[in-house]
């Protein structure tokens, strides 16, 4: 005997819904051989249907009433993005008895605990497997199969955007609004690309990441950001004159003190592992007591690779349905405080415009000894600016974040003739 069909509503047909209707509709009979019971798209809503040119959407499935489409379906895939109305359109099919898919990680890192709560309370599933990391299967390692492990960090590239614009800058020296531009267009950023510019997104898939290794509460709010939009041209030349690369890192940990998570730019040696991520590619490294280190490399962004995620999870939480049962449950028990990533201490390159003259090596320094901080290494550069200053690139030992940064505010209220252009973190193997 068959199975009666499952009925799945897609809401939104942007670039990853589109890529997920095609999945589901292109592989119909093969998915239906894999869950036992044959998907139907129940309807597709939009914002603007006359939008809609895919030619394996029936344009008759096409609404714009989203609420409604949410009470009539076994499955309900959100990908619209954002908080609200997402969130209404989430917690209503929870609340009709619908599992729930979802790609979006500013809702989960926002509302995701009283969401996992209502399909708790409502025996459904929530899977969202497409939110952390596109295409790489990495929510599901971390909820299912790490799951007897003890994990002490989770460290890697989560925003395609980003290391799309860093990588484009680094090795073909494009300038960063070109390469913006162009992510937009291949489908890589959020709707406003500030969200992946200022490090938000990743924060977002960092705080998810951090729930799931450690069974713990965390939210967006409880990372320490910082994005790429203070990263030029120049900072990337000199950590290339460093053979370095500048990578955007999402690093959640957890140690006797608590809970971190934090997102900035590192410059990281050329030879390391997430060094060599490039374009919209993600990587994340999970360290386990027991496991040791596992790597997770793929497609991180881009309309095919996260629709292979969420379709992965619209046949899972239809098998399912078929069983009558559900998927495990994101038991948030710990009660670890959460501790801020930027006292965390790491080494940085600060770079600054000074002029060539006497005693201004040792003023710099003085300024350093007298905030505690410890340099490791000095470099002068030969070519002068116009003005006749030149770079002095400084290389500190572990430092907190905050030191550094009043270094920083003390050297610009010092040197009359002299500027911080900038300061960066430099990943030290440990
Ligand atoms: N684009 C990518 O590479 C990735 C995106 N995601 C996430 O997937 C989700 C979707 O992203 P994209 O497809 O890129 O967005 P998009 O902007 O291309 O598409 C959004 C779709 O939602 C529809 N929509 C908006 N408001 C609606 C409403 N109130 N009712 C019904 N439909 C509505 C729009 O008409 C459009 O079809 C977001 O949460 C995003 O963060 C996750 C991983 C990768
Ligand atoms: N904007 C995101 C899309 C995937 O999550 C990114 O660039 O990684
Ligand atoms: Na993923």
């Amino acid at each position: 005997m068959t199975n009666k069909a499952i009925k799945v509503a897609l809401l939104g047909a942007g670039t990853v819904g589109s890529q997920t209707a095609r999945l589901i509709v292109e592989q119909s009979d093969e998915l239906e051989r894999r869950i036992g019971a044959r998907l139907e798209l129940a309807g597709v809503a939009v914002l603007d249907p006359a939008a809609v040119h895919d030619p394996w959407i029936d344009k008759s499935l096409l609404t714009t009433d989203t609420l409604e489409l949410t009470t009539r379906a076994d499955i309900v895939v959100e990908l619209i993005g954002g908080i609200e109305p997402a969130r209404t359109f989430v917690l209503s099919a929870l609340n009709h008895g619908a599992s729930v898919v979802t790609a979006n990680k500013a809702l989960l890192a926002t509302h995701g605990p009283e969401l996992y709560e209502a399909a708790e309370k409502n025996g459904v599933d929530i899977y969202f497997e497409a939110a952390v990391g596109g295409a790489i299967p990495i929510v599901r390692p971390l909820r299912e199969s790490m799951v007897g492990d003890k994990i002490n960090r989770v460290m890697g590239i989560v925003n395609g955007t980003t290391n799309y614009i860093l990588d484009e800058m680094t090795t073909k020296g494009l300038p960063f609004d070109t390469v913006l531009k162009d992510a937009q267009e291949k489908g890589f950023a959020e709707a406003d690309p500030t969200a992946d510019i200022g490090g938000f997104d990743a924060a977002a898939k960092a705080a998810i990441m951090a729930c799931l290794a450690f069974n713990r509460d965390v939210r967006m709010d409880d990372v320490h950001v910082e994005g790429i939009e203070h990263i030029t041209d120049s900072d990337i030349a000199a950590a290339r004159a460093m053979n370095r690369v500048i990578k955007l890192l999402a690093v959640v940990s957890q140690n006797d003190e608590g809970i971190s998570a934090g997102v900035y730019p590192v410059m990281l040696p050329a030879e390391h592992q997430l060094a060599k991520v490039s374009g919209s590619f993600n990587a994340v490294f999970v360290e386990g007591e027991a496991s040791d280190d596992l790597m997770f490399y793929g497609r991180g962004a881009g309309g095919a690779p996260t629709a292979s995620a969420v379709t992965g999870d619209i046949v899972t939480v239809a098998r399912h349905r078929v069983l009558g049962s559900t998927g495990p449950k994101i038991p948030l028990f710990s009660t670890a405080p959460i501790v801020d990533a930027a006292r965390a201490e790491s080494s940085y390159m600060m770079r600054l415009n000074v002029p060539d003259a006497v005693g201004v090596l040792a003023k710099v320094a003085e300024v350093f000894a007298r905030n505690n901080v410890s340099i490791r290494a000095v470099q002068q550069r030969e070519e002068t600016d116009d003005c006749g200053n030149h770079e002095l690139w400084i290389t500190t030992h572990a430092v907190a974040d905050s030191l550094i940064r009043k270094t920083a505010v003390d050297l610009e209220g010092t040197m009359s003739h002299g500027k911080v252009l900038s300061v960066v973190r430099v990943f030290e193997d440990e």
